[in-house]
């Protein structure tokens, strides 16, 4: 599981976050959702140590990030890492020689999955194909954490409902996975919790299962009684 408790983050003195906690469970899909601006990547780079935070403790699987967290646990950024004149072919050997958990096997999958060309050169990709591309060198590597920021972001409805297929597939399987997006309605029905933000505070935390069975509530209803939209 992977914690986030109380955090608290400034730049400057615009606070951005003000005390953030919710959970997100190995082999389930969290969704962060908030309006433009309201923190949701601040999250996942915190998650990561790629930002201090000001106050506050995350914990992955009871403990507190270390070193050997990021074995556990990996970030898909919104935009491609790999440098444009490199292929797809060669994306896979960097992060084959970089990452000891890349599974070569899954990677290959991911390219009959997502229909991409080995030999296909990273500048000359489409958003969407960029987008599976990313995807592609996050899944492929063997961990149990995957965060992903605005996977869906700018792509065409295609691309997308074949990212949202990767969701459940054995591709993800037990993964705990923490997502954003403001593309709800293609992934609605695959998400397990919601987390919605407001003011650098978490608003509501809700079973998405519970929402739709209980109470008889889309996501989307949710969001609307809660932000009052
Ligand atoms: N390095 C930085 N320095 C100063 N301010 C920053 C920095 N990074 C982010 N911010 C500010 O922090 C706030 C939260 O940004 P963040 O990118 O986390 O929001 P978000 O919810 O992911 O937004 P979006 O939905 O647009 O992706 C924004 O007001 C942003 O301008």
């Amino acid at each position: 599981m992977i914690e986030v408790i109380g955090v608290e983050k400034k730049y400057g003195f615009k606070k951005i976050l003000k005390g953030v906690s919710f959970t997100a469970n190995k082999g389930e899909i969290t969704c962060l959702i908030g309006i433009n601006g309201v923190g949701k990547t601040t999250i996942l780079n915190a998650i990561m140590a790629l930002t201090p935070i000001s106050k506050g403790q995350i914990l992955i699987d009871g403990e507190p990030l270390d070193k050997h967290s990021f074995e556990k646990i990996t970030f898909i950024p919104d935009a491609i890492t790999m440098l444009p004149h490199m292929t797809i072919a060669e994306s896979m050997e960097f992060m084959r020689d970089f990452y000891t958990c890349w599974n070569q096997e899954r990677a290959n999958e991911l390219l009959g999955f997502f229909r991409l060309n080995q030999s296909d050169r990273v500048s000359s990709l489409s958003k969407g194909n960029k987008a599976k591309v990313n995807l592609l060198l996050g899944l492929a590597l063997d961990v149990d954490y995957v965060l992903m920021d605005e996977p869906f972001s700018g792509i065409d409805m295609f691309s997308r409902e074949e990212i949202a297929n990767v969701f459940t597939s054995h591709l993800i399987e037990n993964r705990g996975v923490i997502i954003t997006t403001h593309e709800i309605g293609d992934i609605e029905h695959l998400l397990d919790k919601v987390v919605l933000l407001d003011d650098g505070m978490v608003t509501k935390e809700f079973s998405a299962e519970d929402a739709r069975e209980l109470e008889g509530k889309s996501v989307i209803d949710v969001m609307r009684e809660v932000y009052q939209r």
